[in-house]
């Protein structure tokens, strides 16, 4: 008999073919009470669940006592309440480098729109205003040649790395809690503590997970470290974060510029005050949304459920221990 799972993202087709050939496929909205509610006979029977977004914790797990798999449609899995999947020996499975290259990129069009004003100077043609050359008061900053600090050299890390290095000539600095040789050796990069690179960079990069440890990692102290010139991607997590600590190092100078594909609160709300502020880019978590990797993310999500249901999880599982 096939496995019951709990689909609650839509498939495009082929995907879809592939999972019902494999699996008792249940699809829902979404992991919201109600749905859980509306469909508490399926959660009861399910053996995976697959999908993104939406938080996967002890009550859920309480709700889904025949589960052995979840599989994430994303890379990060702060959602997750991994020490409950632990306990109750449910396997994690997650998209790690089927969207490092995208999201890398993303990154990079982040540094690039906040030192070149890109997304306000576009407004600000749109709107008429440009019925002279520009004057200094609208110049951006280089990016070429400069020092870019990375948070977290993961994959993505190291993807941004080589972007920097190769491509824009930047001396690449970087902190993570381990020495990452190979950035060393190809792209000459500088492992360095924390405040050392905030008072270095001039754009500080952060591509790091949402952990405890890393949890409002950059508030108003760290802010303070940063050059008054420099500029703060963040396409990690929000709250690895201080929001409040950011809007108003923005409002006063303490920084120059901030490149923003996560927020504390997603979607972030009309009301906050980083949307008014013309020397910040938001994107709304778009870090991997190209259709070839979105469908290259679902393509190994739907694979990564199968291989963990039939007891494979040798590639791309955040928690194998959790077989034993
Ligand atoms: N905006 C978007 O759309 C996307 C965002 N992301 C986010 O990016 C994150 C990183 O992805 P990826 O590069 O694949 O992950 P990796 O696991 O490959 O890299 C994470 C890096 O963070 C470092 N790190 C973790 N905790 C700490 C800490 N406390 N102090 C210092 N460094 C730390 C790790 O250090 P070490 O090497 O020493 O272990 C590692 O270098 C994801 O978890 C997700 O949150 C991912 C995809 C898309
Ligand atoms: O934020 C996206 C992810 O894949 O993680």
């Amino acid at each position: 008999m096939k496995p019951s799972v709990i689909l609650y993202k839509s498939l495009p087709d082929d995907l879809r073919a592939r999972l019902d050939e494999h699996c008792a496929v249940t699809e829902i909205n979404d992991l919201s009470p109600e749905s859980q509610q509306q469909y508490a006979d399926a959660l009861q029977q399910a053996e995976g669940l697959l999908g993104s977004g939406g938080k996967v914790n002890g009550d859920l797990l309480a709700k889904m006592p025949k589960l052995r798999v979840c599989s994430s449609v994303s890379v990060g899995y702060d959602n997750f309440d991994v020490d409950a999947l632990n306990q109750r020996h449910v396997v994690l499975m997650h998209t790690p480098t089927v969207l490092t290259e995208t999201v890398a990129d993303t990154m990079m069009a982040l540094v690039l729109s906040s030192a070149r004003r890109v997304t306000e100077l576009d407004a600000w043609v749109k709107a008429g205003k440009w019925q002279q050359s520009i004057g200094p008061d609208l110049f951006g900053i280089d990016v070429h040649h400069k020092t870019l600090g990375i948070l977290g050299m993961g994959r993505i890390g190291m993807a941004l790395a080589q972007r920097a290095h190769f491509g824009f000539g930047m001396k690449v600095l970087y902190n993570a809690r381990r020495e990452h040789e190979e950035a060393q050796t190809r792209f000459d990069a500088q492992r360095c503590d924390l405040e050392t690179l905030l008072k270095e960079s001039d754009f500080v990069c952060i591509s790091l997970p949402l952990t405890e440890q890393t949890h409002h990692m950059i508030g108003a102290e760290q802010l303070k470290l940063m050059k008054s010139s420099a500029v703060l991607i963040n396409a990690g997590r929000g709250p690895v974060v201080d929001e409040n600590a950011l809007i108003a190092a923005l409002q006063n100078g303490t920084i120059h510029a901030a490149g923003l594909d996560v927020f504390e609160q997603e979607p972030v709300s009309p009301d906050s005050p980083l949307l008014k502020l013309p020397n910040v880019v938001t994107l709304p978590h778009i870090g991997s949304a190209t259709h070839e990797t979105r469908y290259g993310m679902m393509q190994d999500a739907v694979e990564n459920l199968i291989a963990a249901l039939s007891g494979n999880v040798e590639k791309n599982c955040v928690n194998p221990q959790a077989l034993k």
